[in-house]
């Protein structure tokens, strides 16, 4: 079969768009993995972060530091590009999660999640 005509003008098969879809999703696929992994992490080191401040009696929240966190991604917006709000916005769950989850520990019997346990992978 003739399949001369499938792509336009100039068109490969490597380039046709359903192609190159493919190929960012899996770029987009990737990276996805990784932000999934990194935010993972943040949860894991807050779960630490819980365990010390229950053991020495440090409030959970702490506005200041919640202001530092912000402000520096309110910056890497700027320098990136990006919208602040929108990072803003990001954090603001991000904190919020992590808040869930130190008072479960800083409340509870001082075990973490099963999911935020050191040694899962
Ligand atoms: C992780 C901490 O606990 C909370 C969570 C924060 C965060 O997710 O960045 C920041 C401030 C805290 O109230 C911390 O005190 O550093």
């Amino acid at each position: 079969m003739d399949n001369s005509n499938d792509h336009p003008a100039g068109a490969t098969a490597e380039s046709a768009p359903d192609h190159l879809l493919d190929g960012l999703r899996t770029e987009l696929d990737r990276v996805d993995a990784r932000l999934l992994d990194t935010v993972r992490d943040r949860l894991r080191i807050c779960a630490r972060i819980a365990h010390l401040k229950q053991r020495h009696a440090i409030p959970m929240l702490q506005p200041g530091r919640m202001q530092v966190v912000h402000a520096r991604a309110e910056s890497y917006a700027h320098r990136n590009d990006m919208s602040p709000e929108f990072l803003h916005s990001l954090y603001a769950l991000l904190i919020a999660e992590a808040c869930r989850v130190e008072d479960l520990i800083i409340d509870g019997p001082g075990v973490a999640p099963a999911e935020l346990r050191e040694t899962r992978t």
